[in-house]
């Protein structure tokens, strides 16, 4: 298959991460593939004898002749894949523990095995997603998706997958009022969802206990979903005078068919990790006595398999989708825009701000 221009850009951000220098025989190599992808055949004048650097890219740029844009492409994309797979296999095998990467507050991000594992960490409020902790978590799942990792994993610390959007995130009104908040979340949100479509390897969530809300509806953007017998999962949107967002509103009923969705998405029905198995929201279940050995056991086969064909295979079965789930995306938050302004919204979220509910 031909590498698509998104390859290429891949390509490009992968250089700037090869953990061993190159060599300037390969360096020249790729700049010349680089001119010769994006520009064609080299049209720079032939530097003077004494300018030995851009002599030398002349050189290894000219050499090229009239290769197609399209094979240079390719020809790019598969030399820096050498070079990552070889710069990774010699950084592999270094013993000791994971390797802490960023400082976040309100997550654990580490890397080992192929594997970039995100774990929500504010156990004590159940893994609410804070306004600061959305910022984290796109942040990370840039990195993740730049890192030499072959595949990421969400999860949560303690006993909950994550309690969704943290209920306080609406007390922080700024200068210009309910409105300005409103609109403010919206586009967080937006961007916060696009973090999960756009994200170019395998996705996977690893869900060790209740999930509620966005935590649930981002799932249908993953591309496998492992969960406790413990976990449950629940969209009570109606009873927060909400609307569903996460583009659930697409997937869900791609997933489970638009009556088993509407049960979740609009009465708010709760499932258990084998009702949302056997309705495809999860790929399997397993006893939480054997769940991280199981779990970690088979992730750790599979981030050994091969990193560009996995990637391109998500990027293949995904594609076809990504601009109806960006507009989806767009609507959502639009909708919910204006459903935060809501009495049904604000009453829900007071009751629960002042302990007078829970879920
Ligand atoms: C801003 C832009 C993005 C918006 C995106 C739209 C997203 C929508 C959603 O995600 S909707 C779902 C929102 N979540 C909820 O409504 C859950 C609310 N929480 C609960 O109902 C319960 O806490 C529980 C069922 C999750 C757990 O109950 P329990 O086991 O009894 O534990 P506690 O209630 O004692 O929880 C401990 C501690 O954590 C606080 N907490 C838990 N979840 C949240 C939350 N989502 N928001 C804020 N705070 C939360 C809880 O209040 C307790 O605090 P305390 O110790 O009492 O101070």
């Amino acid at each position: 298959m031909r590498a698509s221009q998104d390859d290429f850009e891949n390509a490009m951000n992968q250089v700037k991460l090869l953990k061993k220098d190159p060599g300037n025989e390969v360096k020249l190599k790729l700049y010349a593939l680089y001119k010769q992808a994006t520009e064609g055949p080299c049209n720079m004048p032939k530097p003077g004898v004494f300018d030995f650097i851009n002599k030398a890219k002349w050189d290894a740029w000219n050499a090229l002749g009239s290769l197609p844009k399209e094979t240079a492409r390719q020809n790019y994309v598969d030399l820096v894949s050498s070079l990552s797979s070889s710069s990774e296999s010699s950084s592999q095998g270094k013993p000791g523990a994971d390797r802490e990467q960023q400082e976040y507050e309100n997550l654990v991000v580490t890397s080992e095995d192929g594997i970039t594992k995100i774990m929500f960490n504010r156990p004590t409020r159940k893994n609410a997603i804070s306004t600061q902790m959305y910022q984290e978590i796109m942040l990370a799942l840039k990195a993740a998706s730049k890192d030499d990792s072959t595949i990421t994993v969400v999860t949560g610390n303690g006993d909950y997958y994550s309690s969704g959007n943290d209920l306080a995130n609406f007390t922080d009104i700024p200068p210009g009022g309910v409105e300005e908040k409103a609109k403010q979340s919206a586009i967080m949100l937006r961007d916060f969802v696009d973090t999960f479509i756009d994200f170019p390897k395998p996705l996977i969530a690893v869900v060790n206990g209740p999930a509620v809300g966005i935590s649930v509806t981002t799932l249908g953007l993953f591309d496998a979903v492992y969960a406790s017998d413990k976990a449950t999962f629940h969209t009570p949107f109606s009873h927060l005078g909400l609307s569903p967002e996460g583009c659930a509103s697409y997937t869900f009923p791609k997933i489970m068919g638009p009556a088993k969705a509407t049960e979740m998405l609009i009465f708010g029905k709760k499932l258990t990790a084998r009702e949302a198995c056997a309705q495809g929201l999860v790929t399997e279940v397993f006893p939480d006595s054997t769940f991280q050995k199981e779990v970690w056991t088979r992730l750790k086969a599979y981030s050994k398999l091969p990193q560009n064909s996995m990637r391109i295979s998500k990027q293949v079965i995904r594609k076809i989708e990504k601009e109806k789930l960006h507009a989806v995306n767009a609507e959502e938050c639009s909708v919910l825009q204006k459903r935060w302004l809501s009495d049904e919204c604000m009453n829900a979220t007071m009751n629960f701000l002042s302990k007078r509910s829970k879920l």
